[in-house]
């Protein structure tokens, strides 16, 4: 634990801080990451450019309050994710419904975050965007092309006394519409747990 999480952990503690949920957007570069966490800060689009270094922003979603970490989606900048696997509350993972031919490469880097032992039970919330295009991917194409058709356990609230199961679900959206990942988000707040 570094001095900086130390000392946020002692604030809270004494009742100080209010705790934040830490949630992480990932998800191959140009999925929406960047644009989705603006829509949700800011309630507009705000024009950027891809996404190099991490950032991070608090966000409130309900009654929750989040610090949210835009992960930069290129190859390169996927080797710093692993430095932000700890004690994570959330994963969105961010899938450009459209790009068809990168639905390979975004299963095989979900894959590899749904069987890091860092982020074992950590709740996904995985996000088909850019419906508003016309040749978007449907829910059930993209659950299929994931390899999540076995495995998403449902849109209502999971028995968590079961604690074997993550929970994971895919919902479809459109940032740019501002449609579709409230829902989403709403899903997963029933899984965090203050
Ligand atoms: N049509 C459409 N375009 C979108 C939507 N959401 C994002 N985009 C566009 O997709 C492009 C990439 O969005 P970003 O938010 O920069 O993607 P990112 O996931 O942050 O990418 P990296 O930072 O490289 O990891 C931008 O041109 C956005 O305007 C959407 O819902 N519909
Ligand atoms: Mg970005």
């Amino acid at each position: 634990m570094s001095l900086l999480d130390w000392f946020y952990e002692a604030l809270a503690s004494l009742g100080l801080r209010q705790k934040e949920a830490k949630m992480l957007f990932m998800g191959l570069d140009n999925a929406g990451k960047t644009t989705l966490l603006r829509m949700l800060k800011h309630e507009r689009l705000v024009l950027h450019q891809p996404t190099l270094f991490p950032t991070s922003e608090e966000l409130s979603i309900g009654k929750i309050k989040f610090r949210a970490f835009d992960l930069g989606g290129r190859l390169i900048a996927r080797t710093a994710w692993p430095n932000y696997y700890a004690k994570v509350d959330a994963v969105v993972y961010l899938v450009d419904a459209c790009d068809k031919k990168r639905f390979v490469e975004s299963k095989r880097v979900l894959d590899a975050l749904l069987s890091d032992e860092a982020l074992a039970k950590v709740p996904f919330l995985v996000l088909g965007n850019k419906i508003d295009i016309p040749h978007a991917a449907s829910e059930d194409e993209l659950r299929y092309h994931l390899g999540l058709t076995d495995f998403t356990t449902g849109k209502g609230k999971l028995n968590l006394a079961d604690q074997a199961v993550r929970p994971l679900e895919v919902f479809m959206c459109s940032v740019v519409r501002k449609m579709g990942y409230g829902e989403g988000f709403k899903w997963m707040s029933q899984y965090i747990k203050y």
